[in-house]
């Protein structure tokens, strides 16, 4: 996990490009702030010395700084929202495009959680700069030229000013975001509990209703929003103490300036002047504890952002041109573990696949098979051992063009809302329909492709299909991308054991002498194999070549 320091330094290298556009919408955030003291200062001296009638001159001069002060704090507050929010678009969109880099080159298998980072995370990073950095610099600025007003005028009341100010400034935002990053521990599991309750009442409405599960589940969503509820009336609390803990302590320090400033001897209006200008300074640190609790609610988003910036891509589009002709492929001592608390998924496993041949892998279920195809294809790659291609680690070859060496049928293999044609196509785009319909056919999907045709919609992932149809046209998809190695999880799940057979047996005869590595519960059929590899709990068991599965009962 990357430190609250190094988060903020990875996400702000980002906006080092732009470092004139920030300080210029700081100046100019420090402007209105000083301009909002300004006003309140010349309009209590305007109150405080017009019964004493000053020259007309005097009156005059102060109105129209009131004047100006009043409007231009409003045109100040307006440029200074369009000139930072223009730096921060820009910064976020480097940022996004970055993340967005950085996902393509991720394995798919890791792709779902960084998603979720990409929209909602890196909203943090304009927070960061908008409602932490930008209000901190304007405060502090202000802070620092009243301090200097003050010494101006006495420095023993700039000296009270100043401890009040540090105060209100400083150790108030830090208990504010002390507490806010206590209230996020506490917030952010109740959160992820209720949000799976509503995700699972949604999704899973039409099972619990069937088993009559849907009171208890209910009510265990609603135990999680009541418990939610009570621990954010108890955080607003504590924020609220703080809240009026600043404001009491902006008068107070309001009243030990002027007690401070009277003691001193300080003409009257001087008095009046400092009392409300302190006052309007301790109203600054007021936003300086909003974004101080901003600043502790952004730290995981922020740390999320910074990992994947950081994150070396384990592969590159644009990298080796493809093994041409016929792929030799070896996993060498490969490993691979989904979780550190977890045992690995496979462990030490050799396999050698040179051009032409056919590998079935069998085992009970998690017994790591899936793992091995996707290990074959790129989507994971090994935390031990390697994974070549005639010799050079498969990481080094165009990413992107890989699906034409290696690709298949695999594991919960999507169909999308759309034609029977475009979800072929999507293996190979110049394919013509009597490609489309012959690889249909060797997938056992000819009949039915002959009657619905080719434009008859699927539905969302194929809902409007029945399982085998499902199947089997995810199968003719794979058959059709027809690469150097074609992987076959559990090709014929689903069908009854004769289709099976027979579908397997057309797709072994389409491939001719080209590799397949199948993932297979049936015994069935494997004959055609030249090796058999028993996995179990992530380890090679046995190995076999076409005489074990009849000695197995093939
Ligand atoms: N994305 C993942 N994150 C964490 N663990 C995973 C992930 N995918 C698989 N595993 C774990 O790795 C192990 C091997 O899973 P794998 O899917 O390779 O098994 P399998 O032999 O294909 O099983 P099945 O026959 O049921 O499809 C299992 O213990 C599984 O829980």
């Amino acid at each position: 996990m990357v430190s609250g320091d190094a988060a903020m330094r990875r996400v702000l290298v980002f906006a080092y490009p732009l470092r004139w556009r920030f300080v210029g919408a700081g100046l100019l955030a420090a402007g209105t702030e000083a301009a909002g003291l300004g006003l309140m200062a010349a309009a209590t001296w305007l109150l405080a010395t017009a019964a004493g009638q000053p020259p007309l001159i005097a009156l005059s001069i102060a109105i129209v700084l009131v004047r100006a002060l009043a409007i231009g704090r409003g045109v100040l507050r307006y440029v200074e929202r369009l000139a930072s929010h223009d730096a921060v678009l820009r910064m976020v969109t480097e940022v996004r495009a970055r993340i967005f880099a950085a996902l393509v080159d991720r394995p798919p298998a890791r792709r779902a959680d960084a998603l979720s980072r990409m929209v909602s995370d890196v909203d943090a990073v304009q927070d960061l700069v908008i409602r932490v950095l930008l209000p901190m610099a304007a405060a502090g600025l202000v802070a620092v030229a009243a301090v200097g007003t003050a010494l101006l005028a006495d420095p023993a009341t700039a000296l009270v000013l100043l401890a009040g100010l540090l105060v209100t400034g400083v150790a108030l935002p830090l208990l504010a975001a002390r507490l806010a990053r206590h209230g996020s521990a506490r917030l952010a599991p109740l959160r992820a509990a209720y949000a799976v309750d509503t995700v699972d009442l949604v999704h899973g409405a039409a099972d619990l209703a069937a088993f009559g599960a849907r009171p208890e589940y209910e009510a265990r969503g609603a135990a999680h929003a009541d418990e939610l509820a009570r621990v954010e009336r108890a955080l607003a609390r504590r924020s609220f103490a703080v809240d009026a803990a600043a404001t009491a302590f902006g008068g107070v320090t309001a009243m030990a300036v002027m007690i401070t400033a009277m003691s001193r001897g300080l003409p009257g209006v001087w008095l009046a002047v400092l009392a409300v200008a302190t006052l309007a300074a301790g109203e600054l640190a007021l936003s300086l504890l909003a974004a101080a609790r901003k600043g502790a609610e952004i730290q995981g988003s922020l740390r999320r952002v910074a990992e994947l910036l950081g994150e070396p891509a384990t592969g590159a589009s644009g990298g080796l041109a493809l093994p041409d002709g016929s792929v030799h492929l070896r996993l060498r001592g490969a490993g691979v573990r989904y979780r550190a608390d977890a045992p690995p998924a496979l462990h030490d496993i050799d396999l050698d696949l040179p051009p032409g041949r056919r590998v079935a892998v069998v085992g009970p279920s998690g017994a790591g098979k899936s793992t091995l195809l996707a290990l074959l294809t790129g989507a994971i790659a090994p935390d031990t051992g390697s994974v070549v291609a005639d010799g050079t680690p498969i990481t080094a070859f165009d990413r992107e063009r890989w699906p034409g060496v290696v690709t298949g049928l695999l594991a919960d293999a999507h169909l999308f809302h759309a034609s029977v044609r475009d979800n072929l196509l999507l293996a190979r785009p110049g394919a013509t329909d009597g490609e489309l319909v012959a690889a249909c056919r060797t997938a056992g999907l000819g009949d039915w492709v002959d009657t619905h045709g080719l434009d008859v919609r699927v539905g969302e992932d194929g809902a409007e299909l029945s399982g085998g149809q499902r199947q089997r046209l995810a199968l003719a998809r794979a058959v059709l991308a027809d690469p150097q190695v074609l992987l076959l999880d559990e090709p014929t799940e689903g069908l009854d054991p004769g289709q099976a057979d027979a579908v397997l047996a057309a797709v072994l005869a389409h491939r001719g002498d080209r590799s397949v590595v199948l993932v297979t519960h049936r015994l069935t059929g494997l004959d055609a194999f030249d090796e058999v590899l028993v996995l179990d709990g992530g380890r090679v068991r046995e190995r076999g070549t076409q005489g074990w599965v009849r000695a197995h009962g093939g």
